[in-house]
This record gives C-alpha cells, sequence and structure tokens, in this order.
C-alpha cells in the first residue's frame, strides 16, 4: 500500500506525462500483483466450497494482474494498440467473479429462486447497460465500434457483477461481513471508475498521475482483501431476513430508477446519434419488462407468502383450539380446565368467593359403547355435553375430561345449598332418556363435589376430592351425587388396599366357596344350592362378598375370580355325585363384566366339560341390571349358554329394571324374588301385592321362582300360600363351607325328606347356623 502511494505521489509530482504513465504502471502493476497473489494464497487455504469460489475470485484478480503486466510489456515494447490483449484480460475479471458468487451459490437456491435472482440480475445488467450507453453515446463520436463496445463493457460488466453479488448476498441471507463489503464496494467502486476513465478516454482528457489512477490501485488491493476474507455465513437473524426480503423487493424499482435515469439524460441530450436510439428504446424496454416480470413475480411470492402465514397463523389457532378443547364435543379439555380453575381459584381467594368443582361420571357408558357402538357413545357424549352447556351459567366452565367423565366449575357460589341446586339441575338429565340414532338410552350419571377453599386450594387437590367424591356416588348405587368429605379418603385408600390383596387372592388360595341350600316350600325336598363366594385374607381376615365383589368388578379381577368360582363349583358338585351326594341344582352368580369381557360360553362349556358335571343342574344368576343395557349381547351369550343346557335366573328379581319383554327374549328358567320383599310382604300390603304379582306372573310364563332371605316361618307360610315354589334362607340354613355342606348332603341323603326347618332343627350341631 506503502509502496502504491509513494509510486503515485511522485507520478503525481513529476511535470512529464511519459515519467506519470511509467509511474502509474509500477502503482498499477504492484497492486493488482499483490492482490492477485493474497487472493490466490488465500484460495489455496480454504477447501471444499470456499475453495472454489476463492479460486474463482482469485482468478478474476490474476486476469487484472496479466492485464497489467501485459499492458507493461506492450507499453515497453511501443505497440500497445486499443482495444488490445491488456484490455481483454482486464474484462476478464468480472465474469470470474461472477462465477465465484455463482459457485457460492452452489445448491443453496432452489430453481424457482434461480430465475428470480438471475431476473434480478439480467434487469440490473440491462439498466445499467441502458444508463452506460446513454452516457457514453453522445461522446463517441470520434471512436471506432470495437473501442466503444470494450469500453462501455467495462462498467457494464463490473456493475452487474457487483449486482450479481449483491443479489446473492441477500438471496441466501449472507451474514454481511467486512469482507462482503470490500468485494462488492471494490466491484462497484471498479465499474464507477471505469465510467469515469471511458469517459475521460472517449474525451481524450485522461491523463495520469491523478486520483482516479491511484484509485485503480486501491481499490484492486481492496478487492484482493475482500477475496482473501470471503467466508459467505447464512445469517438466522429474523430481523436480518427481514431487511433482505426488503431489500429484493427494491430490486425492480432500481432497475426503473437506473433505467429513467438514463433516459432522462437522452431526452435532456442532444448528441445522441439518431442511429442509436432504436437499439436503446430496445433496451429501455427490455429492462424495464425484467423490472415488471420481477415485480409480478414479487407480488405473486408475497400473496402466496401471505396466504402461507395466514394458514399458518389459522393452522396455529387451530392447533391452539385441539390443544384446549374435546375434538368430539367442542367442550374445553383438561387443559383449559385446569387453567380456568386455577384463575378462578385465584379470583376467589382475592375476593373471599367459594368455587365448587364436580366430576361427572356418566353410568354405564361403557355399554352403550359396547353393544350400540362408538357412533351411538359419541352421540350420546355429545347430547351430555350439549344438554350440560344449556343447564348452566356463562360464567360455570363445562368440560370433558376424556371418556364419560365431565367437569364442571361453579364460580362464586354461596353455600353448598346453591351448589346442591345446581348438582340437582344437572342430574335431572338422569329423569330424562336420550333419543339415539332410533335408541332410548337412560341417562344417569354420578356426582362427586368438592368445595374451594374448604376442600382443596388447588387444581390438582379439588379433582382428586371430586373424584373421590364421585367414586362414593357410584359405590352408593350410582345416578347420586356426593359431596367431599375427608373420611372418603380414608375409604378410598382401603379400597386400593382391598384391591392390591384381591389380585393375589386366588393365588395364595383364600378364595373359597359356600353353599347355601334352597328348598321345595311344599314338600321339604332339597332343590339345590347358591354358590356364596367367600374370602380370608392373610392380612384382613374374612372379608363379605359385598366388600369385595364391586372393588373386583372395579378393578376388573371379577371376570377371574368368576371363572374361577364357576370351575370349582362345578368340580365340586361333580365329586359329589360320584360320591352318590346327589344335589339336583347349583347356582353360580356371574357378574355383569363376565358378559362383557370374559369368554363366559367357553368358560362354562370348559367348566362344565371338565368336571363332567351334567349342563342341565348348573344354573347361572345374573341380575336385573344386565338387561338394562347390554340387550344385545345379552341375548347373544345367553341363547349360547342356553345352547350349553344350563339353566339361566334372574336374581334379586324386581328390584331393578324388570322387563317382561326381556325376561321372555331371554329365555330364562327362574326368578329369584329379592328378600327386601320377603323382609316387607308381610308387614306391607304394597310389597305383599308385588309379591304375589311376581309369583303370578312368573306361573303365567311358566318360570320357577325361589324366594331369598327367608328368615322366619311366617315369612315361609306366606310364600307358600302364594305359591312360591322354593324358598332360601336363614330359617333354613346359612351358606356353609363345602365340608359341611357335604355332611348336610350326607344326612339327606341317608334320611327321609324333611320340611326344611326340621331339617336345619334336626341337624343341629351338624349343620351350624352361622356360616
Ligand atoms: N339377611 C339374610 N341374608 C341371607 C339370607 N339367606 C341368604 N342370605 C344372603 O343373601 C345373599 C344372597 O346372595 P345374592 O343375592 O346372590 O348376593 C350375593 C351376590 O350378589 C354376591 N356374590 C356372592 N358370591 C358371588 C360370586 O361368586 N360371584 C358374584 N358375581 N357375586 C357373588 O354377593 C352377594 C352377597 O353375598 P352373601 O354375603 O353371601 O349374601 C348372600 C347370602 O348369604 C337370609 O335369610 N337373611
Amino acid at each position: 500500500m506503502l509502496l502504491v502511494l509513494a509510486a503515485w505521489t511522485m507520478a503525481a509530482s513529476r511535470p512529464t506525462s511519459d515519467s506519470a504513465w511509467i509511474l502509474d504502471s509500477l502503482h498499477w502493476t504492484g497492486a493488482f500483483v499483490a492482490a492477485a497473489w493474497v487472493a490466490w494464497r488465500a484460495a489455496r487455504a480454504a477447501d471444499g466450497q470456499l475453495r472454489r469460489v476463492r479460486s474463482r475470485f482469485a482468478l478474476g484478480m490474476a486476469c487484472l494482474a496479466a492485464g497489467q503486466l501485459s499492458w507493461d510489456l506492450l507499453s515497453w515494447a511501443g505497440w500497445n494498440p486499443f482495444p488490445g490483449i491488456p484490455n481483454l484480460l482486464y474484462l476478464l475479471l468480472s465474469p470470474c467473479f461472477a462465477l465465484g458468487f455463482a459457485a457460492t451459490v452452489g445448491d443453496r437456491m432452489p430453481g424457482s429462486q434461480w430465475k428470480s435472482a438471475a431476473l434480478d440480475i439480467a434487469g440490473f445488467g440491462l439498466a445499467v447497460l441502458a444508463f452506460t450507453l446513454a452516457l457514453f453515446l453522445p461522446h463517441a463520436v470520434r471512436r471506432s465500434a470495437l473501442e466503444f463496445v470494450v469500453l462501455t463493457a467495462y462498467p457494464v460488466l463490473l456493475l452487474s457483477a457487483a449486482a450479481a453479488g449483491i443479489v446473492v448476498q441477500l438471496h441466501l441471507r449472507l451474514r454481511p461481513t467486512a469482507a462482503t463489503f470490500a468485494v462488492l464496494a471494490g466491484l462497484a467502486g471498479y465499474g464507477a471508475l471505469w465510467t469515469a476513465w471511458s469517459l475521460a478516454f472517449l474525451d481524450a482528457t485522461l491523463r495520469p498521475g491523478t486520483g482516479m489512477t491511484l484509485m485503480f490501485s486501491l481499490l484492486a488491493l481492496l478487492l484482493g482483501w475482500g477475496v482473501a476474507n470471503w467466508r459467505p455465513v447464512p445469517s438466522l437473524s429474523p430481523r436480518y431476513d427481514r431487511l433482505c426480503e426488503a431489500l429484493l423487493r427494491q430490486i425492480p424499482l432500481a432497475m426503473v430508477a437506473v433505467t429513467s435515469a438514463a433516459a432522462g439524460f437522452i431526452a435532456l441530450g442532444d448528441r445522441l446519434p439518431m442511429q442509436a436510439r432504436p437499439p436503446l428504446r430496445v433496451l429501455f424496454v427490455l429492462a424495464l419488462l425484467c423490472a415488471v416480470v420481477r415485480q409480478t413475480q414479487q407480488l405473486r411470492d408475497r400473496d402466496r407468502l401471505l396466504a402461507a402465514e395466514r394458514a399458518v397463523a389459522e393452522g396455529r389457532a387451530q392447533l391452539h383450539h385441539l390443544a384446549h378443547h374435546d375434538p368430539l364435543t367442542g367442550l374445553p379439555n383438561r387443559t383449559l380446565l385446569r387453567d380456568r380453575v386455577t384463575q378462578a381459584l385465584a379470583t376467589a381467594a382475592r375476593r373471599g368467593e367459594k368455587v365448587a368443582l364436580m366430576f361427572i361420571d356418566l353410568d354405564r357408558f361403557k355399554e352403550v359403547n359396547d353393544t350400540l357402538g362408538h357412533a351411538t357413545g359419541d352421540a350420546l357424549l355429545c347430547h351430555v355435553a350439549a344438554q350440560f352447556t344449556l343447564m348452566l351459567r356463562e360464567e360455570d366452565t363445562v368440560c370433558r375430561q376424556g371418556g364419560d367423565e365431565f367437569a364442571i366449575v361453579l364460580t362464586d357460589v354461596d353455600s353448598a345449598a346453591a351448589v346442591a341446586r345446581a348438582v340437582e339441575r344437572v342430574m335431572a338429565l338422569s329423569n330424562r332418556r336420550a333419543t339415539i340414532a332410533g335408541h332410548e338410552l337412560p341417562l344417569s350419571m354420578s356426582v362427586g363435589i368438592a368445595m374451594f377453599p374448604k376442600d382443596g386450594e388447588d387444581f390438582d387437590g379439588l379433582m382428586q376430592c371430586a373424584d373421590t367424591a364421585m367414586y362414593r356416588a357410584k359405590a352408593a348405587g350410582r345416578n347420586a351425587f356426593r359431596f367431599y368429605d375427608p373420611q372418603m379418603n380414608v375409604e378410598a385408600s382401603e379400597r386400593s388396599r382391598l384391591r392390591w390383596l384381591l389380585a393375589h387372592a386366588i393365588e395364595r388360595g383364600e378364595l373359597h366357596l359356600h353353599f347355601q341350600p334352597y328348598f321345595h316350600l311344599r314338600s321339604g325336598e332339597l332343590a339345590g344350592a347358591e354358590v356364596l363366594l367367600r374370602w380370608t385374607s392373610a392380612e384382613l381376615g374374612p372379608v363379605g362378598p359385598n366388600q369385595f365383589i364391586p372393588v373386583a368388578e372395579d378393578g376388573g379381577q371379577i371376570v377371574e375370580i368368576g371363572a374361577w368360582v364357576l370351575r370349582e363349583a362345578c368340580a365340586q358338585v361333580a365329586t359329589w355325585q360320584r360320591q352318590g351326594l346327589a344335589l339336583p341344582a347349583v347356582a353360580v352368580n356371574l357378574s355383569i363384566l363376565q358378559f362383557r369381557h370374559g369368554d363366559l360360553v367357553q368358560q362354562v362349556a370348559d367348566a362344565l366339560r371338565d368336571s363332567g358335571l351334567p349342563a342341565r343342574q348348573l344354573e347361572l344368576e345374573i341380575t336385573e341390571s344386565v338387561l338394562m343395557h347390554e340387550t344385545d349381547k345379552v341375548f347373544a351369550t345367553a341363547d349360547n349358554l342356553k345352547a350349553l343346557g344350563v339353566r339361566l335366573a334372574i336374581d334379586d328379581f324386581g328390584t331393578g329394571y324388570s322387563s317382561l319383554a326381556y325376561l321372555k327374549r331371554l329365555n330364562v328358567d327362574k326368578l329369584k324374588i329379592d328378600q327386601s320383599f320377603v323382609r316387607d310382604a308381610l308387614a306391607s300390603p304394597s310389597t305383599t301385592a308385588i309379591v304375589r304379582a311376581i309369583v303370578d306372573m312368573a306361573r303365567a310364563m311358566e318360570l320357577e321362582v325361589v324366594a331369598e332371605g327367608i328368615e322366619t316361618a311366617a315369612e315361609r307360610d306366606f310364600l307358600a300360600a302364594t305359591h312360591c315354589a322354593m324358598g332360601q334362607g336363614y330359617l333354613f340354613a346359612r351358606p356353609m363351607p363345602a365340608d359341611q355342606f357335604e355332611a348336610f348332603l350326607a344326612v339327606r341323603a341317608a334320611g327321609p325328606a324333611l320340611a326344611p326347618e326340621q331339617a336345619a332343627a334336626d341337624r343341629s350341631g351338624v349343620f351350624p347356623l352361622a356360616s
């Protein structure tokens, strides 16, 4: 750099033109060779794509240096025509840089972007050409066409190369560095310098040793440094991305501006040769066409971008909605519920208000799903969701937790009584039936309620309390609501302990069967025995079936336990039979879950085959509740069971949904009158009438009837008088373990038939009344 400055200072201070040219050529040669050497070294130090890019730039710098050296040589030889080899070499600088920019792009640009970039460069190039021609043509009168072309090509190619660099920089969002500025400013500066130089050349006013000649050297050094440090790194900054986008949008405007400036020059000046006007006009039109096409393209891209942005925004909104709402019912989901409850609690805490959280579970929804299909189940859920929404105030939130569970938040509630009123409103739905896809579905729900701040202070705490209370409502026979009470937690943990212990009861041999006989009331003959399950837990001692069967049903363990009972009962009765201790019938209780989940028909067939018990001796007791929902599946299973030859009995008849049509269709063999009727029959005339009606109806339908829970002789006499054929109860015998029942059978096999209570009395000591 210092050498260049020294040479130039000497050239500028020398009065003679020749020596100034010599000194100019000295600093040009020094600067160009030095710049080429620096660029070349940097290219060799790089590898991969960077090496390709820098090599092309360095080749351009080498052409510049070679041009200068050849100029020096030819000038020294005294034969240096214009244009000559040096000019050709100088001209190669721009294409080499353009190739370098193309190598920078590599495969980083998709085809459509390539086209846009090419159009940007071509349009700008055409505009610069138009401008340069407009500038140069009035001065070209005394020059040959070739001279003019070369002089015009210098600035046009250099400015187009600079434009290519800018366009690549913007399209690829390359981070702007000092080297970027050096290369782009070097090219653009050369473009401007050559313009001035060419104009001076055309006007024959070119003088050596001026600032302009010095600039050639300085710009070469700047370019060399820029190439040596060129390293294209994409920027990830969204701000820079937006800036590049905005600048790219200005390119058509720049084309129009440059073209208009050219047109202005022509309009103002009067020295433009006439024959040059038509090609210039074509050039203007082409440049403007490029600008228009590019502008249209940008508008289209912008529209597409806006549409894409809109789609993304809509997608985001949709995602947000999906993340916070249940897709089936459109109600808020648990995530949104948590937000709303948390907000409501914060407000309530500030204002000293109460908040109620209701946890709702539809009773027997699974049965609807299993029997009528998921579409019906979904429609029922939507129906319930719509009803809840209609019933509540706007400020209350209804949400679907998932499955058949809903939650309702009531804010600003005065008292538990107000909550109870709201709950009753919600539960009023239970009195109605929903008609879905032609099916009349009973709507029943169990509701648990937790109150803020009494039961919990945050969402999770309140949810847990409401869940526990809901569980209690279910355990209380469903279709009920319960407010949370701390005692419930104790019970809930007891239930989970029971469930855990029950899981191992079979393998630990803690389950066993009791048998309770039932008799023909008139003859006193043994009619059969009901099998009743007992559990003696190693940790808890004896646990009653009313305690553990609901737990086993909740946990689904009843399916496995029920299968075990079936196998054990058949095997035991068949063994007695082989010992000559005949039992006319053995009745086994079935749970609804065995109908739903287990392969019940196969289990029964296996139990009969393995034990050798005749099918007609096996009675399966199902409760009326089975008939309430599982119609199609129950009918099909019942048909298959009947096809095996077993008998079906309806247990606890009269307590539930007593449909004669279903009874008939089920093809049952026996009804068991629930013990609550037997208990009240003598005291309440309406119950007396019900019992009579059941017995008459059973006789009319040719069904056997057994009255359960007979405890007194008066009850027995009343039932015998109403023509109830059979009876079971403590009056005759309590449920007995297998060994005692075997002894009972042995006594009966030995002796004459006794009236049942006589038998019970006679066997004192043999048949204990307590099981
Ligand atoms: N107060 C009184 N009670 C009498 C009298 N006679 C019989 N009982 C009781 O009444 C219940 C009759 O059985 P359930 O109605 O089928 O009611 C059964 C049945 O629903 C269920 N259960 C028992 N074993 C099984 C089983 O193996 N599988 C299934 N799924 N459920 C069972 O547990 C329930 C209760 O069984 P348990 O406690 O054994 O209670 C038995 C029996 O001990 C009487 O004169 N007075």
